[in-house]
């Protein structure tokens, strides 16, 4: 993707699998919104291949938009609506591309519970809280019952409680309608919590691609293993914590106390990614 003269993306290939969820994730400015705009087909790519449920999105149908959903970052129209009408109203616009396998749209009222929107069911959205709205953000994307879900920065402004509900969500999602879910976040642990793979965006280009544990392992680095004995604490760090930990417990059986033995998080292995990746460049 270019704009003008400048290349904003340059080496993003991947392909994602049905029912899969995806996190792509990366420093601002890395090119995120532009990767999901182009396979939303709200923004045309200055070259390369796309393939989103086997169309070009550049040029797909209608037909292929039902089959999509699109949770932008706030949907800011129809205050004076109520929260069911809205619903009704954008949901029988997909009763057309309802099929047997799967019945367009979601039923009102399955959908408010889903989203844990029916004690709001008939406010008026400029009454609902930012986390209310944000749920209904997701109700609108989800309302024709999408094979494949774009969430840009899905939780923000969520209270633990609600993320904790909406990553649920998610994953009835995926496990119920086998949706392929792709989203961006800047939540290290949101990702850890709900991607089976994760897409590391930096500078235009994809620099990692893998679960949380695999990219864990590709980043080398030590180990935390924490103890204590007699009342007294120990740290040590250590490339592979097995052996250690067992001529720990071999040495000092049950003196052995509070073991804990941390791996690098997702938040250390991305800084490190993105870090090497960034100081390769200069
Ligand atoms: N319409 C545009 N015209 C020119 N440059 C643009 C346009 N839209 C985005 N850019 C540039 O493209 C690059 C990637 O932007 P993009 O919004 O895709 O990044 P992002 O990873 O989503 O960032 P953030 O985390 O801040 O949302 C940035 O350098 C941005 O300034």
């Amino acid at each position: 993707m270019r704009y003008g003269a400048k290349d904003v993306l340059t080496g993003v290939s991947f392909a994602a699998r049905r029912g899969e969820v995806l996190a792509l994730l990366g420093p601002n400015g890395a090119g995120k919104t532009t990767t999901i705009e182009i396979l939303e087909g709200f923004r045309v790519r200055s070259s390369g291949e796309v393939s989103v449920l086997g169309a070009d999105p550049a040029g797909a149908g209608e037909a292929w938009r039902a089959r999509v959903g699109v949770v932008l970052q706030s949907w800011r129209d129809h205050g004076k609506w109520r929260v069911r009408e809205l619903l009704g109203h954008l949901g029988a616009y997909y009763r057309r591309y309802s099929a047997e396998a799967r019945v367009r749209p979601w039923p009102v009222d399955d959908l408010l519970d889903v989203v844990g929107l029916t004690a709001s069911a008939d406010n008026r959205v400029s009454r609902l809280s930012g986390g209310q709205r944000r749920r209904l953000d997701v109700a609108i994307g989800i309302v024709g019952r999408p094979e494949l879900l774009f969430l840009d920065e899905p939780t923000v402004g969520f209270d633990p409680e609600a993320r904790r509900e909406f990553h649920d969500l998610v994953h009835r999602l995926t496990d119920v309608d086998d949706t392929t879910v792709l989203l961006t976040t800047h939540d290290l642990d949101e990702a850890e919590k709900l991607a089976d793979r994760i897409l590391i965006l930096s500078g235009g280009r994809i620099i990692a691609d893998g679960s949380a544990d695999e990219l864990s392992r590709r980043v080398a680095g030590a180990s935390e293993i924490r103890w204590t004995r007699d009342g007294r604490r120990f740290v040590h760090s250590a490339t592979n914590p097995t052996p250690f930990v067992r001529e720990l417990l071999l040495e000092h059986g049950d003196d052995v106390a509070e073991l804990e033995v941390r791996r690098n998080s997702l938040e250390d292995t991305y800084m490190r990614l993105v870090h090497d990746f960034e100081g390769g460049r200069k």
